[in-house]
């Protein structure tokens, strides 16, 4: 493998696939970002790809009503980009089964809070950081994590711990958590990348196919 190519999701502003971009163009980072896709045809992600010229996808509910081929296409649209990794960052839809299955464990996301603390339905924005200082936590920070069928429940491959402060606010705690993600993230990206080009992929290792068929035979119930 001699290029590492990251698909980065993101439903609005996207200031962690920006993180992400930047530290791309770094010397010796070993991964680009090759795909942006929202679900939200207005968001900042969308915007900051076309002033740098990174190839985007508006997918979601309004382009493909039925949640199944909204699925179909995202997979597809993946494969069709040779990405080797999704990045959901400030995504705030769930990914489905056929695109999970198709991308098994190259997946990442980043979220806002240690999980398993503060995640799950409804955990995401501002809800996580209220839910911090409502529990009375002592400490907060990003997590990193596989991303499997349920929110927030895959493995956490990363975490960065910050104290909260007794005059945190929702604003002070959001602003602290996502510099801190800021650069977490692009550091995970970096390690997975590097970590995969320094090993040669098996010959006969095949990429999943997004088809339902193809996707349930290459994980056998
Ligand atoms: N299959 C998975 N998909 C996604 C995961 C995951 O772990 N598994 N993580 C999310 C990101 N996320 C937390 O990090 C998260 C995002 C959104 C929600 C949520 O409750 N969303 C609402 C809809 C919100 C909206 O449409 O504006 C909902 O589903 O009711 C929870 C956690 C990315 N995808
Ligand atoms: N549970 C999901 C969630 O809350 N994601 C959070 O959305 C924020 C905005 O990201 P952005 O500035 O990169 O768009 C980030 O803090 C991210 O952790």
């Amino acid at each position: 493998m001699t290029e590492f190519r990251v698909a980065v999701f993101a439903s609005h502003e996207g200031t962690n696939l920006r993180a992400l971009h930047r530290a791309s163009l770094e010397p010796g980072m070993a991964y680009s970002v090759a795909l942006i896709l929202s679900n939200n045809r207005d968001s900042g992600a969308l915007s900051y790809a076309r002033t740098h010229a990174i190839p985007a996808a508006h997918l979601s509910g309004l382009t493909h009503p039925d949640p199944v081929e909204l699925d179909a296409a995202i997979c597809a649209l993946l494969r069709e980009q040779l990405v080797d990794l999704i990045v959901t960052a400030g995504y705030l839809k769930k990914i489905g089964p056929l695109t999970l299955a198709s991308y098994a464990g190259q997946i990442i996301n980043v979220h806002p809070s240690l999980l398993p603390r503060h995640g799950g339905q409804g955990m995401y924005g501002r809800a996580v950081h209220e839910a911090v200082l409502a529990s009375g936590d002592p400490m907060t920070g990003p997590s990193v994590h596989l991303v499997t069928a349920e929110y927030d429940t895959g493995p956490v491959i990363a975490r960065h711990e910050l104290p909260v402060h007794p005059d945190d606010t929702v604003e002070s705690l959001a602003s602290r958590v996502l510099a801190a993600e800021h650069d977490l993230l692009p550091a995970v990206v970096q390690y997975l990348a590097a970590r995969a080009i320094s090993r040669p992929t098996p010959a006969e290792s095949v990429s999943t196919p997004c088809d339902p068929v193809g996707a349930a035979d290459a994980n056998p119930a």
